[in-house]
C-alpha cells in the first residue's frame, strides 16, 4: 500500500499484514495445541487473505506444542532439549496449518529463519526474494525461528522481534503482534492498579512502564520483547496493533481494539536496522550536551570536538554505542577510528586535528549514514 496507515482501523484495507501469534495463543497448558484456538485464528487469516490482503504469520508455539507429545513437564531450558522439541512441534504446528487454510483454499509454506537471515545483507535479499515469490504465488507464509538448529549464540529467542524485522523484510504496512492479554497496560495486567494503553506515540512513554511481568509457562519475552518488536516495526515506518489472539477478528476489520504504536520514523535501511538491533557492540562513545542534540535532532554526524572519551577496546570500522555523559544510549554507528585514536582527537576540531596529526585523520568520528538513532530519541514525524 503507498498511503501509510494511520489509524486501527485503515489495518481493514491493509494490503500486508504481518500477524505474529505466541505460544500461549496457540497451545493449552498440558502442552498439546489448542485445535479451537488455531482453527479460529486461521478462518480470520483467511478472510483477510481472500478478501483484502496478503497476510504472512509468525507463529510461535512449537516448543510448547510439543511438550505433551514429549511427556516434558515444562518447557525446555536446555538447548538440546528446546531443539529437540521445536522440531516435534514445528511438524504438528505445520501440519496442523497446512489442513486448516485448506478448507479455504490457501496453500501455507513454511519458513525458518535464524537472526541472520534477516540482517545480513546476502540472506536478507534471499529471504526477501523466497518470501515475494511465495505471497505471488498466493501462498500464506508461516514463519518461526529455526531452533533446531539455532545456537544460543545466534538465535533471538523470541518471535516478536523476528516478527518486526520480517516486516521490515516483506514492507508490510502494519504489524499486528496477538498475545494472551488484550492491550498493553501500565503495569502487569492482574494489578488492579494496571490501565489499558490504547495509543504509544513516543517510546518515552512506555520505557517506565512496568513489563516484566510473565503471563504464561510458555511465553518467551513477555511484554519487554514485545514492545521492543513495536519500537523496531514503528521506527522503521510500519504500525503496530498489540492485542490479543481473540479479537483477531476485531483487529483485522479496524475495531477499536489493542494498543496501536504510531509509526516514529521512516523506512530505515538494513544496515541500519541491523547496526540499532542486532549488532554487537564493541565499545561506546561518550559525547556531551551539544553532540548529543546535534545526532538526536538535527541527524548529524558526530564529530570529534563533540566526543568526551572512548570507553572499551575497539578498531576503526566496528559497530559503537553513543551515549551523553549520564551514560544514556543516543545512537549507535560505525567508528571512524579506533579507540586510541579517539584518545587523540576528542574534544578538538577539524583543523587541531589536521595541525596535530595530519589531514587524513581530520574526518567524522561516526557519518551520519553509518549513524543510527535509537528510537525513542528520534523525533515524530
Ligand atoms: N504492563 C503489561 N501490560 C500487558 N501485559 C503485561 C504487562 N506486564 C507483563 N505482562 C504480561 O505479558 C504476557 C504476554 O507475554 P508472553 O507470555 O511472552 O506471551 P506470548 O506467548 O504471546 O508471546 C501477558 O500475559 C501479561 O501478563
Ligand atoms: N520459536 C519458539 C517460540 C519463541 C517465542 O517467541 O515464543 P512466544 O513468546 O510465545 O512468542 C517456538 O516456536 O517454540
Amino acid at each position: 500500500m503507498d498511503i501509510p496507515l494511520r489509524q486501527r482501523s485503515d489495518i481493514a484495507k491493509a494490503a500486508r499484514v504481518v500477524v505474529k501469534v505466541g505460544s500461549s495463543s496457540l497451545t493449552q497448558p498440558g502442552g498439546h495445541l489448542d485445535v479451537n484456538k488455531l482453527n479460529y485464528l486461521v478462518r480470520v487469516l483467511a478472510t483477510h487473505r481472500l478478501d483484502t490482503g496478503e497476510v504472512v504469520l509468525v507463529s510461535s508455539g512449537a516448543q510448547a506444542a510439543a511438550m505433551g507429545p514429549l511427556n516434558l513437564p515444562t518447557k525446555p531450558r536446555d538447548l538440546a532439549t528446546a531443539q529437540a522439541a521445536a522440531s516435534v512441534g514445528q511438524g504438528l504446528l505445520m501440519a496442523h496449518y497446512t489442513q486448516a487454510f485448506q478448507i479455504f483454499g490457501l496453500p501455507v509454506g513454511q519458513v525458518l529463519l535464524t537472526a541472520e537471515d534477516v540482517l545480513r545483507r546476502s540472506q536478507y535479499r534471499n529471504a526477501r526474494r523466497a518470501l515475494e515469490r511465495l505471497l505471488s504465488l498466493g501462498v500464506v507464509p508461516v514463519i518461526n525461528e529455526n531452533d533446531t538448529v539455532a545456537t544460543d549464540e545466534i538465535r533471538f529467542g523470541d518471535n516478536d522481534r523476528l516478527a518486526a524485522l520480517v516486516a521490515h523484510l516483506v514492507h508490510a504496512d502494519v504489524l499486528v503482534m496477538l498475545t494472551d492479554v488484550d492491550a498493553l497496560y501500565t503495569a502487569p495486567p492482574k494489578l488492579p492498579t494496571a490501565e489499558k494503553i490504547r495509543e504509544v506515540h513516543r517510546f518515552d512513554e512506555v520505557e517506565h512502564l512496568d513489563i516484566r511481568a510473565r503471563g504464561s509457562a510458555v511465553g518467551t519475552g513477555g511484554m519487554v520483547t514485545k514492545v521492543q518488536a513495536a519500537a523496531i516495526a514503528s521506527s522503521s515506518g510500519i504500525p503496530v496493533l498489540l492485542t490479543s489472539a481473540d479479537l483477531i477478528e476485531e483487529a483485522l476489520t479496524g475495531a477499536d481494539v489493542g494498543t496501536w504504536f504510531h509509526p516514529t520514523g521512516k523506512r530505515l535501511p538494513r544496515r541500519q536496522l541491523w547496526l540499532a538491533y542486532a549488532a554487537e557492540i564493541a565499545g561506546r562513545i561518550i559525547v556531551d550536551e551539544g553532540a548529543v542534540r546535534a545526532i538526536a535532532e538535527r541527524n548529524a554526524s558526530l564529530l570529534p570536538a563533540g566526543v568526551v572519551r572512548a570507553e572499551g577496546d575497539f578498531k576503526a570500522g566496528q559497530p559503537v554505542e553513543i551515549a551523553s555523559r549520564e551514560g544514556t544510549a543516543i545512537a549507535r554507528g560505525l567508528s571512524g577510528y579506533s579507540s586510541p585514536q579517539i584518545g587523540e582527537v576528542k574534544g578538538l576540531s577539524m583543523d587541531e586535528i589536521s595541525a596535530k596529526l595530519g589531514e587524513e585523520l581530520a574526518h567524522e568520528v561516526v557519518h551520519r549514514d553509518e549513524l543510527v538513532v535509537m528510537a525513542r530519541h528520534r523525533r515524530l514525524k
